[in-house]
């Protein structure tokens, strides 16, 4: 699957997450915690509805710590459960089953107070949209190996439930979201972080896009990864300069600008550049 979303897919991809949310009593909804705005589904809210739901940031490992600690505070802030996790290492995993203990715990005493004595354990289902780290929750959740992973967009397929401890019941199939395409800057952050298969997107425009950000955002990161003394304004110096210490120059000396543009994203992606992230939560009140 390519993430390339049709408004056929979507309606898909909508029915089949309602389908499911019938069967379940909580909503994990994973985001990427580099962007954890721009890897949202756009019409989230008006999917799960009357679902209690936790905002899972993932790849906390490769975030910005300062701006984790930030979108934890504007979550807080709106009302929003949420936590920050890292999947692969299996960090925040107790905490996703005794928050969802939280969160359900009147249902349950309700569920008691009707005659129910043993009440059945907490199903949840992940939500997410390709590549935010469905499988790897699953499977470190499962504490086996059970679901696809893969480090290219686009590998969950085939449900079950998966039993995590005692108290927790897990769908064995992740609801897969679409992100928002049309808005442009959105395309870049999920291109540059790489949820966006390299083949459907232009390299040298993403490029441009995290030079600009990490220019701003990130100037000693780039400066220190590129041995740069000043951060040239002009972007074509920039990657002039990048390209010159990297040695990403054709014959006859003229710049490679596809070569550098892959280079720097590639660095950005495994974490060369340090942990940064790209979406700022007080940007949101502006956007909306
Ligand atoms: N660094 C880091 N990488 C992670 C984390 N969680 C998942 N990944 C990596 O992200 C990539 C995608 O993970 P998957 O679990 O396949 O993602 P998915 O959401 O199931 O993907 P689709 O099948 O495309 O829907 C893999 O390379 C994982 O190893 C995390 O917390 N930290």
């Amino acid at each position: 699957m390519t993430i390339q979303w049709f408004p056929g897919h979507m309606a898909k991809a909508r029915r089949q997450v309602t389908e499911k949310l019938k069967l379940i009593d909580i909503v994990y909804e994973l985001v990427d915690a580099r962007i954890p705005q721009s890897s949202r589904n756009p019409m989230i809210d008006e999917i799960i509805v009357n679902k209690p739901r936790i905002v899972l940031l993932n790849k906390t490992d490769k975030a910005d710590p300062r701006m984790t600690e930030e979108w934890l505070r504007y979550y807080r802030e709106q009302g929003v459960q949420a936590l920050a996790i890292d999947a692969q290492a299996g960090k925040g995993m107790k905490q996703i089953v005794s928050l969802s203990k939280e969160i359900l715990h009147e249902k349950f005493e309700r569920m008691k107070a009707k005659g129910i004595k043993k009440p059945r354990a907490i199903r949840a289902m992940i939500v997410g949209i390709p590549n935010v780290g469905k499988s790897t929750l699953i499977n470190r959740l499962a504490s086996k190996k059970i679901a696809k992973t893969g480090d290219r967009p686009g590998v969950t397929q085939a449900q079950q439930w998966i039993k995590v401890g005692s108290e927790l019941e897990l769908l064995d199939t992740p609801g897969i979201l679409w992100p928002k395409f049309e808005d442009q800057t959105v395309g870049y952050k999920l291109a540059t972080t790489g949820a966006i298969k390299d083949t459907i997107v232009n390299m040298q425009d993403i490029c441009v896009y995290a030079l600009r950000f990490l220019s701003r955002y990130y100037p000693v990161n780039l400066k220190e990864r590129y041995g740069l003394e000043e951060i040239p304004e002009d972007i074509v110096e920039l990657f002039d300069a990048i390209a010159k210490k990297r040695g990403c120059i054709m014959s006859g000396g003229m710049v490679d600008y596809d070569k550098t543009a892959e280079l720097v994203l590639r660095e950005i992606r495994t974490d060369k550049l340090g942990m940064l992230t790209f979406d700022d939560p007080a940007e949101l009140s502006s956007e909306e």
